[in-house]
């Protein structure tokens, strides 16, 4: 358990709303776990924790086995993340934005071309790496960006709602390539939704409402014999925070 995703007792206001009380759950190595959440349930504050956004006045997170409050440069060395609001340089080429990237954590020449190249074939974008990001569609633009999460090689991947605003189609088609990281490469994964169409049985699910987890399992056990929407519907009813 000591590398994977630790999350326990963390609770976290603003002035005086509570937007996360006493929240904890564990992700094992090489999980793809689902936070599935309404709106306003504490996703985002979640990942500002995570990220090193805001501290933690309560609670304990580990990240890849290092305490965000103790070793906080270990633990955020071991993230790569993927935020709700894209952040590329759209003039620039897929490489050349990866590139910069790579620079800021300190990796270049052969070691940043070979980490680029390797990072754009496992999403399926290598034939894309000379093309202006402005030429892309909203689906290898996503890629990209997961791409460059995982240049520095993190042990844990969050993605804050990364398929907002992409078809059908393209959304399935990033949660395989993502499910398939956490498969095949041991990348423990931390994917923040509201749509329960993203969520398979065999994933880890938390399911988060007013700040409190609702339900921590395995998706399918989650649901039981129900639509996993109906038990989403059931597991968050009740007024909004
Ligand atoms: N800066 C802030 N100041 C005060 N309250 C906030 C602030 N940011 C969020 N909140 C409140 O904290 C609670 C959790 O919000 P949060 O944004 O973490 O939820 P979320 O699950 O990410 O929702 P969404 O899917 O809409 O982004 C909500 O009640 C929200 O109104």
């Amino acid at each position: 358990m000591s590398d994977g995703l630790v999350v326990e007792n963390v609770s976290f206001s603003y002035g005086s709303r509570q937007a996360l009380s006493d929240v904890g759950f564990h992700v094992e190595r090489g999980r793809f776990c689902a936070l599935l959440g309404p709106n306003g349930a504490g996703k985002s504050t979640l990942f500002g924790l995570l990220t090193g956004l805001f501290t933690t006045p309560s609670g304990t997170i580990r990240i890849a086995g290092h305490d965000m409050r103790r070793t906080p440069r270990s633990a955020l060395a071991a993230l790569g993340v993927v935020f709700q609001q894209p952040a590329v340089d759209l003039h620039l080429s897929v490489e050349r934005n990866l590139r910069y990237y790579a620079a800021l954590h300190g990796i270049a020449g052969r070691e940043a071309n070979q980490r680029i190249a390797e990072a754009l074939e496992r999403l399926g974008m290598a034939e894309r790496a000379g093309e202006k990001v402005s030429a892309l569609n909203g689906g290898h633009r996503r890629r990209m960006e997961i791409a460059r999460a995982l240049l520095h090689g993190p042990a844990i991947l969050l993605l804050d709602e990364p398929t907002v605003g992409l078809d059908a189609a393209t959304r399935q088609s990033i949660t395989n390539h993502i499910h398939a990281l956490a498969t095949e490469q041991g990348l423990t994964v931390l994917w923040a939704t509201h749509l329960v169409d993203e969520v398979r049985d065999d994933d880890r699910l938390v399911v988060l409402h007013r700040g409190a987890v609702r339900a921590d399992g395995e998706a399918g056990a989650v649901r039981g014999e129900r639509t996993i929407g109906d038990a989403f519907l059931s597991l968050t009813e009740g007024p909004m925070s």
